[in-house]
């Protein structure tokens, strides 16, 4: 069995992520030092059936603490069954699911025990990899930055770029792939840009009873509001310097502002303030990226893309025009970040959270 600390060259590191959508959970094998990609391997996902999503819902925004034996069970058991067929990997990267997220409070919290994993899929198991960034002042979000900076260096980039990831929240990473070194002063810069996908998810399953607008169905009948835009671009967040992190209800008001609207309208209305709030992220970019890859379920939007296209000026393009797999790249950074802790490297720093200085978050489990 692998040990951590006795990891001297690439591996084979599973990674399993369950997003904020609480559409199912992702697992991608990498091969991997923690340092460089040498390659990507098999992936699959394991989707959560009605009856379960609706305990993962009801237990969103609970802390630890909280009755969560249910929706425990619920994480425990997909991500069991998800893994259990990738025989091959040596270590396993376990994300869990991020119930509540409030960093200035000084608190994260992700559902799920990666020992329980452990003693079930019999590999060393890494988890729990925001708590310490948010101990130590960071946002403990997003962390799939040092992923990004590996990923620019794996298509051969030569110049600033930036990766969005179109989740549930918007997550952006800027990267200068010239650095050494993702924790290099200047190499990075990552923030949440703000909501993405929840919102629209949240209305077609109010007004439709469908859980998202599929390639853009209603919203491209629409016209977006502007004056609901700019209400909602007056929020605060955007005016606050990142690094930044949102909870995925950060902005569930904001379907208060579309209320009146046509369905078709206030799907416009939503896929608009999503973009928009992209361009307000991306105006951080210490310089601007040659070109914008995008990953996570919303470059499936062709509504989206082509407002994130008519408000950027550079290439807006999904991640797969350069070789990856952009329902998979989050599940693959935490199979990437489980190799850096267990080598002891750091997975975040004060340009990805904003914690003090770089730190390896994440616990680790072994079978017994
Ligand atoms: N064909 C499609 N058309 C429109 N939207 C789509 C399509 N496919 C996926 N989506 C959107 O993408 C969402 C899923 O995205 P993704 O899997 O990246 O989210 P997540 O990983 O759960 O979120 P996060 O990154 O915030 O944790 C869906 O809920 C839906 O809103
Ligand atoms: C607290 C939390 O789970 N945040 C997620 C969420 O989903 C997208 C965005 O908000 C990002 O901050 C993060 O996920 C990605 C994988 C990250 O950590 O990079």
């Amino acid at each position: 069995m692998l040990k951590a600390g006795t990891i001297k060259g690439p591996i084979k590191a599973l990674g399993a992520m369950s997003g904020t959508s609480l559409d199912g959970v992702d697992a991608a094998m990498i091969d991997t030092d923690g340092e460089a990609i040498y390659g990507f391997g098999d992936s699959a996902y394991r989707t959560y059936e009605p009856d379960e999503r609706a305990i993962l819902r009801a237990a969103l925004g609970k802390w630890p603490g909280a009755d969560l034996s249910a929706a425990q069970e619920v994480v425990e058991a997909a991500h069991i069954e998800v893994l259990r067929q990738f025989e091959r990997a040596e270590l396993i990267g376990f994300h869990g699911q991020t119930l509540a997220h409030d960093p200035r409070g000084r608190g994260t919290h992700q559902l799920g025990d990666g020992a329980v994993l452990a003693q079930a899929l019999g590999r060393p198991v890494v988890w729990d990899f925001r708590s310490s960034d948010v101990r130590l002042g960071g946002e403990g979000a997003p962390l799939a930055p040092f992923f990004h900076f590996a990923c620019a260096r794996w298509i051969g980039a030569g110049e600033p770029l930036a990766f969005l990831n179109l989740g549930g929240v918007g997550n952006i990473t800027w990267i200068d792939p010239r650095k050494a070194r993702p924790e290099d002063e200047d190499a990075l810069l990552a923030f949440d840009t703000g909501p993405a996908n929840a919102p629209l998810n949240d209305l077609m399953q109010e007004r439709l009873g469908q859980p998202y607008d599929r390639d853009g169905a209603v919203a491209r009948k629409g016209q977006v509001e502007t004056g609901a835009l700019e209400l909602f671009l007056d929020d605060p967040y955007f005016f606050r310097m990142p690094p930044k992190s949102l909870d995925r209800d950060a902005f569930a008001d904001m379907i208060d502002l579309v209320r009146e609207l046509s369905d078709a309208d206030a799907a416009a209305t939503l896929a608009g303030m999503s973009a928009a709030a992209v361009m307000r992220g991306m105006e951080h970019c210490p310089s601007p990226p040659a070109r914008l890859l995008v990953t996570g379920g919303g470059r499936k939007n062709p509504v989206m893309m082509q407002m994130l296209r008519a408000a950027l000026d550079c290439p807006v393009i999904p991640v797969e025009d350069v070789g990856l797999d952009g329902d998979m790249l989050e599940a693959q950074a935490f199979a990437f970040l489980a190799v850096r802790v267990a080598r002891g490297l750091p997975t975040s720093c004060p340009a990805t959270t904003g914690v003090r200085a770089a730190v390896g978050g994440g616990e680790i489990s072994y079978p017994e």
